[in-house]
């Protein structure tokens, strides 16, 4: 499946990764025109299978956080790619030697959405209904809200994972891991954002307040990476500057701040939303014990609006649920 989908190679031009699915593929072809209407250089797009596109098994037994993106930031490192445009949710928060992140454009919607059958939504769906996810951090919230739900984990991409609702359109086959089984689930939750990019936005019944559910760091924002000293970076350098927007790059450095001093990944009962609230940045997360029992949940304002501020304030929000008995509650590693 590696191959390149356009033919503007040559002096010049930059190539930007992707993985194959249709959610990144719209993704990275919205970056890439985006890049290429402001550097006047032409792009190409290369596509890079990863692990996480060809095993079928559960994402715990993937061998650890960051397979979607690993293949990328090899294919940046080997030079098989200039630019790589990444899920900033699905992005491992150690930022690897050589690599940068060169710009987090402007954040779409951050929220989940439930996608049921019937325009049902999280107050509505009847007592025990089933709703599909494969995260552990919307099942923990969806139990906390309704305990009564059966809860089955799902996965696969977007298309194949909406297709298991009842009277929800057929899934076209986008790369999925599995066939649609048509209609066995209620619902199934999604990130309104992925749902939006791929037009798909008319199968969601309820988009879910923060209130209720917090997203996963950086849900809804994308990562542009890049090696810096590279030629093709130096000629798309001012157009990856403009790109990049700071009130979504001081949140989502406060989210993923708070991740990695939890050490949680993607897949970890955890979620952290931060907003830019005049000069000043506020993060509320929640930490969940997976059968939604128990939810740890605080907030926490930054004095100031800075990228260190961010930094800060995440270290210290985690801190203070690790206080609250964070770890033990969500099986978070050992500290
Ligand atoms: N883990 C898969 C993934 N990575 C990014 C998105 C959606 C887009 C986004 O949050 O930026 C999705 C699908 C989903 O969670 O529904």
């Amino acid at each position: 499946m590696n191959g390149t989908v356009s033919t503007a190679a040559g002096r010049g031009s930059f190539r930007v990764g992707t993985r194959g699915s249709a959610l990144a593929l719209t993704q990275t072809t919205t970056v890439a025109e985006a890049l290429a209407a402001a550097s006047g250089h032409p792009y190409e797009i290369v596509r890079v299978k990863t692990e996480g596109d060809v095993t079928s098994g559960p994402l715990s037994q993937l061998g650890g956080t960051g397979v979607f993106a690993a293949a990328l930031r090899l294919a940046l490192l080997d030079g098989g790619c200039d630019v790589a445009v990444h899920s900033l949710k699905d992005l491992p928060s150690v930022q690897p030697e050589g690599l940068v992140i060169a710009a987090t454009p402007t954040r779409a919607d951050v929220r989940d959405a439930l996608c049921a059958r019937d325009g049902l939504t999280l107050a509505t769906l009847p007592d025990g209904a089933s709703v599909g996810t494969g995260s552990p951090r919307r099942a923990a919230q969806l139990l906390a809200a309704r305990p009564d739900l059966v809860i089955v984990d799902i996965r696969g991409n977007v298309g194949t994972r909406l297709g298991r609702v009842a009277g929800k359109a057929p899934a076209a086959d986008d790369g999925g891991v599995g066939r649609a089984v048509q209609g066995d689930l209620d619902a199934v939750v999604l990130a309104s954002a992925g749902l939006t990019r791929l037009g798909l936005q008319e199968h969601i019944t309820e988009y879910l307040d923060p209130s209720i559910m917090l997203p996963a760091p950086g849900q809804g924002a994308l990562a542009v990476e890049c090696r810096p000293e590279t030629a093709a970076a130096g000629l798309i350098a001012p157009a990856l500057a403009g790109l990049d927007d700071l009130g979504t790059r001081l949140a989502v450095t406060a989210e993923r701040s708070l991740l990695s001093r939890l050490e949680a990944g993607c897949a970890a009962p955890v979620g952290a939303l931060a907003s830019v609230d005049g000069g000043s940045l506020r993060l509320e997360a929640v930490v969940c014990s997976t059968d939604g029992t128990r939810l740890l949940r605080r907030s926490l304002d930054a004095g100031a609006a800075s990228l260190e501020a961010a930094g800060d304030l995440g270290v210290r929000l985690a801190g203070a649920l690790l206080a609250d008995g964070a770890a033990e509650l969500a099986e978070l590693a050992r500290h």
